[in-house]
């Protein structure tokens, strides 16, 4: 069967998803920054290259830099060994993938190591006869900054949440938050809210962020990102969302799909029509609940593990 090889934008414009806040945060990020001796860059392992904010890297480079791909358990090992290969071809070395819901942690017990490694690698400039080491913890909104600082916590303190955690990108919304993640070495850490880049020119990058979650779903339509979801399972050949809602055949169709969707949960609306032999009742789906409940499912990795990029 024959797909879509390209996602049609319907004139639509990405600027707009982008709320204008976030272009003074990364102003009070990088006027907190003569007081950090590492930065921690979270991102979605997912979009490893894309939707990065250049900023991190161009304003905050002065210090030590460490690139965390988290929801590292929506990707699959072969992925992570290639996505590291791309990155190294890129000179970025310092990369471990993470994954904060995992209740042993065993990803995330890296991290200590790997900062303290950093620190000691570079010169700490003023900082020098600072007693405790400061890490600034950057990303975008909702790539799990916060999950990470409580898993840290956890580890290494066997303490419960510093941070809120929450579904919807923006919930980070402090200014710079210092909480102490470790007390041997004693490490304490800037929580920052989701920074976006303050404008996103290409519409497929635009989309892929609004499919992981870091954009506003309303922002953007979620019958839009369902679509585009399709469109990227079609073209990657991953169907086991036709498995999971038991559609007859895998389809390039959003309406069809979503369709399907809503009679297989059983959401449909009742809707009165009148026509040639009066008034009758119609079962109407649930395209909002449809859309919803995809992208709620690709989200939690119940449709196969994808790499957009
Ligand atoms: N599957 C998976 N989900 C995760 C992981 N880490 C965080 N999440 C989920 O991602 C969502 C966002 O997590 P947060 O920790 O609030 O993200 P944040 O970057 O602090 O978000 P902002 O406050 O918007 O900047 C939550 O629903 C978390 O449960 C992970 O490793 N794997």
């Amino acid at each position: 069967m024959a797909f879509r090889t390209a996602f049609n934008s319907r004139g639509r414009s990405v600027n707009s998803w982008f709320p204008r806040h976030m272009a003074r945060g990364v102003l009070a990020i990088k006027g907190k920054l003569r007081n950090v001796d590492c930065v921690v860059e979270v991102h979605d392992a997912r979009i490893p290259h894309s939707g990065r904010n250049p900023l991190f890297k161009e304003e905050l480079d002065v210090r030590p830099h460490l690139l965390l791909l988290n929801k590292a358990d929506l990707i699959s090992v072969d992925d992570q060994h290639k996505i590291l290969d791309e990155l190294a071809e890129k000179s970025e070395t310092n990369v471990i993938f993470t994954d904060c819901l995992q209740q042993e942690h065993h990803s995330v017990k890296q991290v200590v190591p790997a900062v303290c490694k950093l620190i000691h690698s570079a010169p700490r400039h003023h900082r020098e006869e600072a007693y405790d080491y400061s890490v600034m913890v950057v990303g975008i909104p909702n790539v799990g900054k916060s999950s990470l600082i409580n898993a840290l916590r956890r580890i290494n303190l066997n303490k419960g949440k510093g941070s809120l955690v929450g579904a919807t990108p923006g919930i980070t919304k402090s200014v710079l938050t210092r909480i102490r993640v470790c007390d041997d070495p004693p490490i304490s850490v800037l929580d920052t809210p989701g920074v976006m880049k303050p404008q996103i020119d290409i519409f497929d990058v635009g989309m892929k962020l609004a499919t992981c979650g870091t954009i506003l779903d309303h922002l953007v339509g979620e019958d839009m990102i369902a679509d585009y979801l399709l469109f990227v399972l079609n073209k990657c050949r991953n169907f086991k969302y036709v498995e999971h809602y038991d559609l007859p055949a895998a389809s390039d169709d959003i309406w069809l799909v979503l369709k399907h969707i809503a009679v297989h949960m059983g959401k449909t609306q009742k809707v009165k029509a009148l026509t040639g032999v009066g008034k009758i009742t119609m079962h109407r789906p649930d395209y909002n609940f449809a859309a919803n409940e995809f992208l709620r499912s690709f989200r939690s990795g119940l449709l196969g593990k994808v790499v957009l990029d």
